[in-house]
């Protein structure tokens, strides 16, 4: 059978490798190529997603990845360096899915949706960047949540993948905010872990394991993470208008994110998990937690899934819900869904390749 080449940027890094697997491990996808910064060169060996058949993947250089032979590029780039490759793709006539947060409501630059949008006529590529020579509409990127915009990425050409925090926390406030349950003006406060994968895997003095070991704190304090104006976009794009308090903290393990959100309701529905349920039957890749029981990440971890609780907050004065959200970050935050994207952006089934 015929597999439709794709390309992978940022290929040594975690989310990169994790794409590789992945790809991998799809029906319908070949690996056309995969690219390192300073890791060029080098052989990796990866395992495919559902066999664990082991693959080796040499990484090039970004300036030798073939992006006119891949019909869909995954970007894993870091933040500033992704916008110019996902232009440089596009400008070749690949699709794109870009995990950074170049793309994201809240953070792309109008420079950047007029490179990504404009016809590959009117770019003119240069060194590592891509110029416009005229501008375009403006037209968003699709914003890669499918399980709340799958129509905008069914058949998109370019795509923003969700940071992972943003992932966890608005899957897990989304049937609130549609159903206009969230009190004008109300503060929802989310405390967030996350393992140690989600900062990457260059080198870093405080990511050593002696120094996240045996520990657990909080970073980005004072409602100043970056994921904050994706989160506030999204939520008011949604209908609701509130404050978003986010307080990330690093949990010494490998893969996996839990948000624990504190939310002011209107009123307390008769079925809290009730609501969950119905807004997400039938979709493959969020499971909703009965009873006063927290998701765990032992259950997410290494899958595509969002697993999700609610319940009422007992001794309020105020209707206050408790809202529990886990992924793997590297997987429903990074890798397995920008696949989820892909595959809806190129007419296969959504679920293909995904390890549920
Ligand atoms: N880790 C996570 O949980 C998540 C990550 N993301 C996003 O995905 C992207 C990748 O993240 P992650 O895998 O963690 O990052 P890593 O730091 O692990 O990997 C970065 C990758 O990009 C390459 N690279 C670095 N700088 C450049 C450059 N200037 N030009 C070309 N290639 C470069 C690296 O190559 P080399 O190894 O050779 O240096 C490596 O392949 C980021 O934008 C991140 O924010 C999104 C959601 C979750
Ligand atoms: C533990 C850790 O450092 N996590 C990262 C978030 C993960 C990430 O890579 O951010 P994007 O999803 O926006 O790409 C951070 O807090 O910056």
């Amino acid at each position: 059978m015929h597999k439709i080449p794709v390309g992978v940027l940022g290929a040594s890094g975690y989310a990169g490798r994790e794409l590789c697997g992945l790809v991998a491990g799809h029906p319908q996808l070949s690996l056309r190529f995969a690219s390192a910064d300073s890791r060029r060169g080098e052989t990796a060996r990866v395992r495919a997603a559902g066999t664990g058949a082991p693959i080796d993947v040499t990484f090039v250089a970004p300036d030798d990845a073939r992006l006119d032979e891949a019909a869909l590029v995954f970007s894993a780039l870091p933040h500033g360096a992704s916008a110019t490759w996902s232009a440089r793709a596009r400008a070749a006539g690949a699709k794109v899915v870009d995990l950074s947060s170049d793309l994201r409501p809240g953070h792309i630059k109008p420079e950047v949706l007029s490179a990504l949008h404009a016809p590959r006529s009117t770019l003119a590529m240069s060194g590592g960047g891509a110029s416009v020579e005229r501008g375009t509409e403006s037209v968003e990127v699709p914003y890669g949540l499918p399980e709340l915009f799958r129509d905008d990425v069914r058949g998109a050409d370019v795509v923003a993948n969700p940071g992972c925090y943003p992932t966890s926390v608005l899957l897990g406030l989304a049937p609130l905010a549609e159903r206009g349950l969230l009190p004008e003006g109300a503060v929802v406060s989310v405390a967030a872990a996350s393992g140690v994968s989600g900062a990457g895997n260059s080198p870093k003095a405080d990511m050593l394991f002696g120094e996240v070991t045996e520990d657990f704190r909080a970073y980005g304090a004072g409602n100043v993470h970056r994921h904050l104006p994706e989160m506030r976009a999204t939520m008011e794009r949604l209908g609701a208008d509130v404050d978003l308090v986010f307080t990330p903290h690093l949990l010494p393990v490998h893969r996996g994110i839990l948000a624990t959100m504190t939310v002011p309701v209107t009123e307390l529905p008769d079925d809290v998990a009730g609501l969950w349920r119905e807004r997400y039957a039938g979709e493959p890749f969020v499971e909703i937690v009965d009873g006063n029981v927290s998701p765990a990440l032992r259950d997410v971890t290494r899958r595509n899934v969002v697993r999700i609780a609610a319940m009422p907050l007992q001794g309020m004065r105020r209707p206050t819900l408790l809202v529990l959200s886990a992924i793997d970050n590297l997987v429903k935050g990074a890798a397995g869904q920008a696949l989820q994207n892909a595959n809806l952006m190129l007419g296969l089934d959504e679920a293909a390749g995904l390890p549920r």
